[in-house]
């Protein structure tokens, strides 16, 4: 289980001004640091949202950026022991794609975010992003796609030791039409990236439209061979549109919280991802900070998991629930009772999930190979 850091940062009672400042800061800076293992093991993660990713430091400069906007750190950010609805969650995408709304300001947070990927040990990411249009500033979606895969690239021209690729997400709030376009600039990317650009997320607040409407968007990006990571069931008696989804079928599941029967889903969507092989994309902090899971050991990385299905720990968004992928693993371990071992299997198996070409995957495996602990081999 988390604990808070807190006791050896100040002293008790010791709450005046500027104290109080340090010891807030602190605490959202170094909550929960995990452990060596969980740090140094390598690690691939598949379900980031880059808004949605924004460290406090990255919060810091924009926020110094844009003082007029009077926006604070704890309306960017659910800090340890904090719960807000869902809904409220996206009230925090809100504000932070005020601060988010130049190139500028894409270009530095993309690079932020993929270099702290990396300290943390991730090797292999696929980073999503929701194209915008931001009339005030000129900024177009063409361009924010643009400006991420030049974020990416700068990355690899400095060094920083992560191999990056990028799913576009479309909105769901936004309706067909959006979503039609938004796989039109998918698909340009597709090629005239050699294949950086790899493909499709749909997500946004899953409590508004239906996936029905979408479908032949879906369809359209499946066709023209971007592969589709959907968010699925992530709240509960969505099983119609689920099933609909599923007969795409997508090639990755995000959340799935809802599909099991013993939540309210059926055996007949459970099915339906199992024979397809479907990896789900499980996030932990999210979903328990989000209040869509009750707590980490009614998480159901447990249902699946015991089930030999493809797992993929992930972290959502890492800026906004406070955490980093090495944390979920550490979490995953001592929730469920896993072994390094089985904790090596899954960040190890993970790499069969990506979307990366066969080549890239067979780098990767040698990779884990190479950085294996003496005792697990
Ligand atoms: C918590 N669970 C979630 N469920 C569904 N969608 C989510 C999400 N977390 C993030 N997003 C999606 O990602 C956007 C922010 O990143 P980008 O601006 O695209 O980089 C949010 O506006 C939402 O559409
Ligand atoms: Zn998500």
């Amino acid at each position: 289980m988390q604990t808070e850091n807190t006791s050896r940062l100040s002293a008790p009672g010791d709450h005046s001004g500027l104290q109080t400042l340090v010891h807030a800061f602190c605490v959202l800076v170094m909550e929960n640091e995990a452990d060596k293992f969980y740090r140094e093991l390598p690690k691939v993660e598949l379900h980031a949202h880059l808004n949605g990713s924004v460290s406090f430091q990255s919060m810091e400069k924009l926020i110094s950026r844009k003082p007029h906007l009077n926006i604070e750190h704890s309306m960017t950010a659910i800090r340890s022991g904090q719960r807000r609805t869902l809904d409220e969650c996206f009230q925090v995408f809100k504000v932070i794609h005020q601060l988010v709304d130049t190139e500028e300001d894409i270009l530095m947070v993309a690079k932020d975010v993929i270099t702290e990927f990396a300290a943390d040990g991730v090797k292999y990411l696929e980073l999503r992003s929701t194209p915008r249009e931001e009339k005030n500033t000129g900024l177009t979606k063409r361009r924010y796609v643009e400006t991420v895969i030049k974020a990416i690239h700068e990355c690899k021209s400095e060094g920083v030791d992560i191999d990056v690729r990028f799913l576009v997400a479309v909105d769901r709030r936004n309706g067909t039409e959006v979503a039609m376009e938004t796989v039109k600039l998918a698909e340009e990317f597709m090629l005239s990236t050699d294949g950086l650009v790899l493909g499709l997320d749909l997500s946004g607040d899953p409590t508004v439209g239906h996936g029905r409407d979408l479908l032949p968007a879906l369809q359209r990006a499946k066709n023209s061979g971007l592969k589709l990571a959907l968010h699925l069931s992530e709240v509960p008696s969505q099983l119609e549109e689920s099933d609909l989804l599923l007969n795409l079928p997508p090639d990755r599941i995000g959340h799935g919280t809802f599909l099991h029967p013993e939540v309210g889903g059926s055996q007949s969507l459970v099915d339906k991802v199992v024979k397809n092989n479907i990896p789900l994309e499980l996030c932990l902090t999210s979903n328990v900070k989000g209040q869509t899971v009750p707590c980490y050991s009614q998480h159901h990385f447990q249902y699946w998991y015991q089930l030999g299905h493809p797992c993929v720990i992930c972290t959502d968004d890492k800026g906004v629930f406070c955490t980093d992928l090495s944390q979920e693993y550490q979490l995953a371990a001592s929730t469920f009772g896993l072994s390094h071992e089985a904790i090596w299997k899954l960040s190890q198996q993970a790499i069969d999930c990506t979307f990366a070409p066969e080549n890239l995957k067979q780098e990767l495996k040698q990779r884990w190979i190479e950085l294996q602990p003496q005792g697990l081999q």
